[in-house]
């Protein structure tokens, strides 16, 4: 099968018994993209990955290549190379005899298999490991085979599950540059399964978060970094302190919580959109919500900018600054940063970077996960 202009998953879903593992995804990825699925363990990514593959049958929707329906066709003959977490190489084959084992199965011409395989080994620089077997090389080596493996084929799409997650943290850093750099000089389209939010921020176009089988956002890294659809998402972006509160005064975009005995302003995040209408009820006073705000943008000592007072609990160091646990009058915890040197049990103020509190409908504050209702300093 040779490449494509655009796929387009349509309602897929996958069931298993009564449980929807998958449900409503609806994904079009365009040549050259680089998407990341991303969303905590359980989520459904690897389950979306596989039936793109054609390893698991669809339950509901159909998945198309352009003009051509592919869901029904088996995984051969659609054509996609696939590297997943435990490498899967042939342990008897070399290094250049797993990278030529897909070319020879096609059966091509005896020079071209030798020179495509050649190409790859240079690629993905295993020159001086080439005769060695799998058991002789590092983990990362492993991956680096088997990406080349998958992509000496020339696949339309390429499909990696958490292909980095068996190696240490310096090799993963390195590894996601290599795969950025392969899918770049390749003209790859990849998507790429990872539960790690910073691997799938630095090395996606676009990035799917997934809860309970279902997409929460599809956006830019930029997109689903700074404003993430839902509470669901900037809590798994990285925004810690999860608030559950009830609305103040709301003027237009601005909403009035409280907080540490006092009030702050934060951002309303209009409900998610169903099916591209959005929902109504925007959010209005006396409404349950969740107010959410990263570590970095909650700062120590500064000007006394929201009025906000507490009592230093907690420290770590963390290289240029340190991430200190800070108890307000109310009992509330806040994960804070600061740069300045402070001490268990010191008084400070404490300002939110003003525009960074987004405020989200709660969709019921049970839901709130028990860990963070505790940072919050409210009991379960
Ligand atoms: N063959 C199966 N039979 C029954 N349930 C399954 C099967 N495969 C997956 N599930 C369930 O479907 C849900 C989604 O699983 P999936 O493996 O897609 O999640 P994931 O996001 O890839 O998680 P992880 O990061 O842990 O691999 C889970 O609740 C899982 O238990």
């Amino acid at each position: 099968m040779t490449g494509f202009d655009e796929l387009r998953l349509t309602g897929v879903g996958r069931r298993f018994g009564t449980a929807d593992a998958l449900a409503d995804l609806d994904l079009t990825i365009q040549r050259g993209e680089f998407i990341a699925l991303l969303g905590p363990s359980g989520c459904g990514k690897s389950t979306a990955l596989n039936c793109l593959a054609g390893l698991l049958p669809l339950t509901a929707g159909s998945i198309w290549q352009d003009d051509q329906r592919i869901d029904t066709l088996p995984p051969e003959k659609r054509g996609f190379g696939m590297v997943f977490q435990n490498y899967a190489l042939f342990p008897h084959l070399t290094v250049r005899d797993n990278i030529a084992f897909g070319l020879r199965m096609r059966r091509l011409p005896k020079d071209e298999v030798r020179r495509r395989t050649e190409a790859a080994i240079e690629m993905v620089r295993l020159v001086e490991h080439a005769s060695k077997l799998p058991g002789q090389l590092s983990g990362g080596q492993q991956q680096r085979v088997a990406i080349a493996r998958a992509t000496v084929l020339e696949p339309s799409l390429v499909l990696m599950d958490e292909p980095l997650s068996n190696l240490d943290a310096k090799l993963r850093l390195e590894m996601r540059t290599e795969i950025r750099r392969l899918h770049q000089s390749l003209g790859l389209t990849t998507v790429y399964v990872t539960h790690d939010q910073e691997e799938a921020l630095s090395m996606a176009d676009r990035l799917v978060v997934m809860r309970l089988g279902r997409v929460q956002q599809i956006g830019t890294p930029e997109q689903v970094h700074t404003k993430p659809a839902t509470w669901h998402v900037a809590d798994f972006m990285g925004y810690r302190n999860l608030l559950p509160v009830t609305a103040g005064r709301v003027d237009g975009e601005t909403i009035v919580v409280p907080l540490g005995g006092t009030t702050v302003e934060g951002v309303a995040q209009l409900p998610p959109q169903a099916d591209g209408v959005a929902q109504t009820g925007a959010l209005a006073t006396g409404d349950q919500v969740v107010a959410a705000v990263r570590p970095e943008d909650v700062r120590l000592g500064n000007d006394d900018v929201a009025g906000l007072r507490g009592r230093v609990e907690v420290i770590e160091y963390q290289g240029r600054e340190l991430a200190a646990e800070v108890v307000l009058s109310d009992g509330v915890r806040l994960h804070t940063r600061t740069d300045r040197k402070v001490e268990p049990g010191e008084h400070v103020s404490v300002s939110i970077t003003p525009g960074r509190l987004l405020v989200y409908p709660s969709g019921g504050s049970a839901e709130l996960p028990a860990a963070e209702l505790a940072t919050a300093g409210l009991a379960v």
